[in-house]
């Protein structure tokens, strides 16, 4: 094509050019503007590095009010993910820093003492805090960001499905999902995304237990609504048409209109199998601090499918990555795994039993956990003055458990970046709250359970049943993600052993 050409295309560009710039850039167009006007309106910026004082911390501050949010944004929006936003200040100012987002002063802890005095003070010194757009995408009745009081009512409400007696039913129904999900890959020999797979499993295997859905549209519907709610969690939180918060509202909007469809024919009288939604249901005519309303049972099963799909369903592609990237964990598993499978009649399910038979499993599961942090780091609010370790916390300042350099700490797991299973030969850890990827106290995960046995079950199936080869090795993270997956999804094409 000649230059002229290309010039004459690129400030033409097509519709469908436009849109894609458009929903690719926005939030970082939007930022940016923003900025801009502020260092118009703002006589004098104070951008000045804030620097270590005794008891203070150390950290740049950025703009007024929009502080380093755009260049939060844009570190989000490239191939690291938006961790490396955190990793960079680290190397600028130590392992303590503080910057300001979206309006509100970050302080990142990294230290197993500090998660142990912040999980220890929940709702006391320590409460909750989301960025806008993520408590936007899951409500304002969600379990996530609900205060104290209504969140130990909807918590004991919603632990009925994830307490142990309720696992081996949903072992059952995963497994045969996954079963069926794999033997078809297998067949086609086609490649296909584990990170595409491991999110329809995790929604439909959620969706049926919670909701007993079974019709593969509506399945389909939560999958990709679901995961554009999800997107949405990182984005400049404004209402314009084709960007990530707009498509993520709108998304939650009909799934909320299909909630509310299915909650009132349960209510017309209509047969259902016995299960989470229909318990809430039961429960119309129990007093106040027995029962959900309506709007908390619809943020709450968004709420559940977005917590339990796209968390576990990373935890699962990172686990076909390490174990590829190290044989001999692998070869072990396998030996493992296939002896499992043998005792096994041909056919049956996989149990709750067979877990609890899987020592190395789980040892491959939490290092898998450790390693790949699906959750980088875990959000607060100071609710009072206060210091951490020596450091003055003010009132509102937001506070993050830094669980990926906890976890990435050579003093606490020797050469952290090796994938290495026999870390977890020993029953205790180097130090108490050093290992933490379901958090702890009264905010600890609701899914621990579940997402433990979905990925031992996945290792399970896949192990003992195929060889796979991964066609993109490509280590790029997805954009604007708040969960580090791979872009690529990783592609692989199963063989059956
Ligand atoms: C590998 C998978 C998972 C990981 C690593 C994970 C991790 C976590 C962590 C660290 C927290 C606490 C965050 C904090 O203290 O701020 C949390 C909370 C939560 N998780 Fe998970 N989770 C996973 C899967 C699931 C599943 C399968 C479900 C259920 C469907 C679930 C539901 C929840 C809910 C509802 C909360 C909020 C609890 C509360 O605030 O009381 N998670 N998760």
């Amino acid at each position: 094509m000649a230059t002229f050409e290309i010039f004459s295309k690129m400030l033409n560009p097509s519709r469908e050019e436009l849109l894609l710039f458009v929903k690719n850039y926005s939030d970082i167009l939007i930022a940016a503007l923003l900025s801009i006007v502020t260092v118009l309106l703002v006589p004098k910026i104070a951008r000045g590095r804030v620097t270590s004082s005794k008891g203070s911390i150390p950290g740049g501050l950025g703009l007024p009010i929009f502080g380093e949010t755009l260049s939060f944004l844009s570190t989000s929006n490239s191939a690291k993910g938006c961790y490396d936003f955190v990793r960079r200040r680290r190397m600028l100012y130590g392992d303590w820093f503080k910057t300001r987002l979206f309006g509100k002063i970050h302080v990142y802890v990294p230290s197993s003492e500090g998660a142990r005095t912040i999980f220890a003070s929940d709702f006391a010194t320590f409460d909750k805090a989301y960025l806008k757009p993520m408590s936007d995408a899951v409500g304002v009745d969600s379990l996530l960001v609900v205060a104290q009081e209504t969140h130990r009512r909807i918590r004991r409400l919603l632990s009925d499905p994830f307490s142990m007696s309720s696992l081996p039913t949903f072992i059952q129904k995963l497994d045969k999902i996954l079963c069926q999900e794999l033997k078809t890959r297998e067949e086609s020999g086609e490649k296909f995304s584990v990170l595409a797979l491991s999110m329809k499993l995790t929604s439909d295997a959620m969706c049926t237990l919670l909701m007993s859905v079974t019709d593969d549209k509506i399945l389909r519907m939560f999958e990709h609504d679901c995961a554009l709610v999800s997107d949405a969690m990182i984005s400049f939180p404004v209402m314009i048409p084709g960007t990530r918060y707009y498509n993520g509202m709108k998304a939650r909007a009909r799934v909320m209109k299909v909630f509310k469809d299915m909650i009132a024919e349960r209510r017309s009288g209509k047969e259902y199998s016995d299960d989470f939604l229909q318990s809430m249901i039961e429960r119309d005519t129990c007093p106040d601090n027995e029962k959900l309303t309506d709007a908390e049972i619809m943020d709450n099963l968004l709420t559940l499918i977005i917590a339990g799909q796209t968390t576990t369903s990373a935890a699962m592609m990172w686990s076909l990555k390490f174990l590829d990237e190290n044989r001999e964990v692998l070869d072990r598993l396998r030996e493992e795994q296939l002896t499992i499978a043998r005792a096994r009649p041909e056919g049956a399910s996989a149990t709750h039993e067979d877990i609890k038979n899987m020592p190395y499993c789980v040892k491959v599961m939490k290092e898998t956990l450790r390693l790949a942090n699906v959750l980088v780091w875990f959000p607060r609010v100071a609710t009072s003055d206060c210091t951490l370790e020596g450091f003055e916390i003010k009132k509102g300042w937001r506070v993050n458990i830094d669980v990926t350099r906890i976890h990435m700490n050579p003093d606490l797991f020797p050469n952290p970046t090796q994938f290495d299973p026999s870390r977890f030969d020993v029953p205790e850890m180097p130090k108490p709250y050093s290992y933490i990827p379901f958090g702890s106290g009264p905010r600890s995960c609701l899914g621990t359970n579940m997402a433990k046995a979905t990925i031992m079950i996945f290792l399970h199936r896949v192990v003992s049943g195929y060889s796979w080869t991964i066609h993109d090795w490509d280590p790029s993270l997805e954009k604007m993600s708040h969960i580090p997956r791979l872009s690529s999804g990783l592609p692989i094409t199963l063989k059956a052993l």
